[in-house]
């Protein structure tokens, strides 16, 4: 790009040599230009200011082009001053000739003539200057001129030039940018096409990758479900043949067995029948033998006594034989007679013997008929049992205690509340509660008396003894094998432990003295026993051993296992104590009374919070008869009946009562679906414990759990609704009395009552 620079430094020079001599000359010539304008304004013929002007603003603008500002007044004001001379003639014609006197005007106008031609020939020496230097300038403007011509020729070729290379560059590079868009849209074209059929590719790619692996996958599919189905079939045939072959194996086990068993019957019926035998024999030859002789004993001791008589009287006779000779023949014929005597009497003797012979004979038959008699005694005792009904409601009401009757003598502060036991003397099995004073819309006080019937009802002068007496007959059914439940129920304060635990009478030292007189007595009849006792608390449906050790108690947890088989209970970690003496239970008792105490905060809490049930296990054989029982007699003191909404309990205290509530709602569920199971089996017997087909709830909480072969089936039960005689208990009372008349509804067994609840 050389063209442009050229151009440019010949312009600069140009300018500047022009402006500076032009300037210089410029400035010497300010008071001529001056004059000038003046002159040339009052010119009659037609002077052309606008080529002055034109002169002299080119002039003045090339002076300004030197590098000096124009000043005003200066050339600009000459020019000024000749475009104001101009302008008076704007149409450039004559100026306007002075009027004048025509006398003077001749001589004026002479004089004004004379100063112009005056002023025109200095006027003209300045022109002649002026066109001297307009010439040189015009000459020297020709050569810039031409220099300036040349140089634009120059230029103009070499713009030309350039033009033509810029064109040719401009076309190379239209062209090279048409390649080049070709190019890149050929490229944008491959790359889409590329693109696509890569696309295109990997979709097919990744469909037959798809393909081929869900095919994998359902050849996988197929192979493992194959694999499995075969495994499945050789797992079965696997498991068929063993059990086949467990089957043989049991088969022929059981017939080996079987015919062990039966062998070993065989052998065992014949050595017990040979023993029967041989025991009889040999007790029968014993208790001859022993008959015979202290028969032989009792005559050899009498005639010992004799013989010491007779010696008596012999020596007495012959001390006084010398003096009594009248009586020697007496006294001979005495001891003739005596002797006869003793013969008789040894023949007495032997008739006697004869006779114990056939007493013992008698003695042992009338046994075996009582040992008969005791078998069916037991059966006869538990059909009564059953026609009494397997579920029995007792209610027991406490007396005021002396405290409560001193405070409602005194003050009135507590009250008793209206109770009445209408057939007291008779049968003893009513009991009518007056309810709360109701006010009717009309202002009346009113007071419903609601009734009740049970199986038995004690009032306040009921002693436990004769609590017991009603009971000792389900505690001969425990003794006789069968599973018993005798439970209180109540609010807290109603007596429920007194009943249940008093030490010196309550049902259970009663219960265990029972056991052991009877016991006692059933020994003559060929039965031994063995008892042993557990007890064990429900506390916060958690299992505690009561006998166990205090700092145990609600950290070791009992657990509760059943044998379905044997319809037994066991609570593998609770203490057992073997009861060989009815004093044993006290012992019992006081320990447990014990721990409970030790648990407590404050006294009588922990009974009135927790289940206790105490467990008496009798297992009985009897070696005569080749019997055998085992029966549990559970006799359970349930915690406070009371309900949540009356406790007001919060916290530790509220999460008791649910569960006491709780437990005691499963005991009325569990005697409920007893009952209903009952009606729909028509009181069909279950060797399971369980309640003819339909479904208990015994696993709903732990007390019913662990009751559970002790509640229906062919156990008895006995409830116990003990009732507090206060008024301010009287809600409780009356909804325990309900709930105890529902229970008592409820037929379990064979006997079917019928009672009615009033709401
Ligand atoms: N039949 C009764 N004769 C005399 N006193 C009785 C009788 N029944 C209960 N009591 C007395 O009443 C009080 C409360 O009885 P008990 O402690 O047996 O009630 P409870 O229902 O077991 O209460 P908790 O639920 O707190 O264990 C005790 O002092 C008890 O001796």
């Amino acid at each position: 790009m050389s063209g442009p620079s050229t151009t440019r430094n010949h312009a600069s020079s140009f300018s500047s040599s022009t402006a500076s001599s032009y300037g210089s000359r410029n400035a010497s010539r300010n008071a001529d230009t001056t004059s000038l304008g003046t002159s040339v304004g009052s010119r009659p013929n037609g002077y052309r200011p606008h080529t002055a002007m034109s002169l002299s603003r080119s002039t003045s603008a090339t002076g300004n082009g030197g590098g000096r500002p124009a000043q005003p007044g200066s050339e600009g004001s000459s020019i000024g001053t000749i475009a104001e001379t101009t302008s008076n003639n704007p149409r450039g014609g004559e100026p306007k000739a002075p009027t004048f006197d025509p006398s003077s005007g001749l001589e004026y106008f002479h004089d004004m003539m004379k100063e112009t031609m005056e002023g025109l020939k200095s006027q003209r020496v300045g022109l002649a200057d002026v066109a001297e230097m307009y010439k040189a300038r015009i000459s020297e403007l020709e050569a810039i001129k031409s220099q300036l011509e040349s140089n634009n020729i120059k230029l103009t070729s070499e713009i030309n030039e350039t033009r033509s290379s810029l064109f040719a560059n401009t076309a190379a590079l239209d062209e090279e940018k048409r390649a080049r868009t070709r190019d890149l849209e050929d490229a944008h074209r491959r790359h889409r096409n590329d693109l696509e059929d890569v696309e295109e590719k990997h979709r097919r790619e990744s469909e037959r990758t798809r393909r081929d692996a869900e095919e994998e996958l359902s050849r996988t599919r197929r192979t493992a479900q194959e694999e499995t189905d075969r495994l499945l079939r050789v797992h079965r045939e696997e498991l068929a043949e063993v059990e086949r072959r467990l089957r043989g194996e049991a088969d022929e086990e059981r017939n080996r067995l079987l015919q062990e068993m039966k062998e070993l019957s065989g052998q065992l019926a014949e050595a017990r029948q040979k023993c029967e035998a041989d025991v009889g024999a040999v007790s029968r030859e014993v208790e001859s033998v022993k008959g015979q002789l202290s028969a032989r004993e009792a005559d050899l001791e009498r005639e010992r006594a004799q013989s010491a008589s007779l010696r008596d009287k012999l020596a007495e006779s012959a001390a006084n034989l010398a003096s009594l000779d009248g009586t020697n023949k007496a006294m001979k014929a005495n001891i003739d007679f005596l002797e006869s005597d003793n013969q008789q009497q040894s023949q007495a003797f032997a008739e006697l013997h004869a006779r114990m012979q056939a007493a013992i004979e008698e003695a042992e038959r009338s046994r075996e008929k009582l040992r008969q008699e005791e078998t069916l005694r037991r059966k006869l005792h538990n059909q009564v049992q059953e026609l009494k009904g397997n579920i029995r409601v007792f209610c027991r009401v406490r007396p005021l205690l002396p405290s409560e009757a001193e405070a409602a003598a005194d003050d009135g502060s507590v009250a008793p509340a209206k109770i009445a036991f209408p057939d007291q003397d008779v049968d003893g099995k009513e009991i009518t509660v007056q309810g709360p004073e109701q006010k009717s819309s009309l202002g009346t006080v009113t007071t419903a008396t609601h009734p009740f019937a049970f199986d038995r009802v004690f009032g306040p002068a009921a002693q436990n003894a004769d609590v017991f007496d009603e009971i000792s007959q389900l505690v001969q059914s425990a003794l006789d094998g069968y599973n018993v439940c005798i439970f209180c129920y109540g609010q807290t304060g109603s007596g429920k432990t007194h009943t249940m635990s008093a030490p010196a009478d309550g049902m259970i030292p009663r219960a265990v003295a029972q056991i052991w007189q009877q016991a006692k007595g059933l020994e003559e009849k060929g039965w031994r026993y063995t008892m042993t006792g557990a007890f064990v608390e429900v506390y916060n449906e958690s299992l505690n051993d009561l006998l166990g050790r205090a700092e145990d108690l609600d950290r070791k947890k009992l657990e509760i296992r059943h044998d379905a088989q044997r319809c037994k209970t066991s609570v593998p970690g609770a203490t057992t104590v073997a009861l060989d003496g009815p004093d044993a239970v006290h012992a019992l008792l006081a320990r447990a009374a014990k721990n409970r105490s030790v648990a407590a905060t404050k006294a009588n809490e922990r009974s009135s919070r927790s289940h206790s049930v105490f467990m008496l296990s009798l297992q009985g054989a009897n070696a005569l008869t080749g019997e055998r029982s085992e029966g549990v007699l559970n006799l359970v003191d349930l915690a406070g009946s009371e309900r949540l909404a009356h406790s007001g309990a919060t916290g530790d205290r509220l999460k008791e009562t649910q569960n006491i509530n709780r437990s005691l709602s499963c005991l009325g569920d569990v005697i409920a679906a007893l009952g209903a199971a009952s009606s729909s089996s028509s009181g069909a017997k279950k060797a399971d414990g369980g309640a003819g087909g339909g479904h208990v709830p015994y696993r709903n909480s732990k007390l019913t759990y662990l009751l559970q072969y002790s509640l229906g089936g062919n156990s008895k039960t006995l409830m116990f609704v003990m009732v507090s005689p206060l008024l301010a208990h009287l809600g409780e009372t009356l909804t325990s009395l309900k709930f105890a008349t529902k229970v008592h509804n409820t037929h379990i067994g064979t006997a079917r009552r019928q009672a009615k609840v009033k709401d």
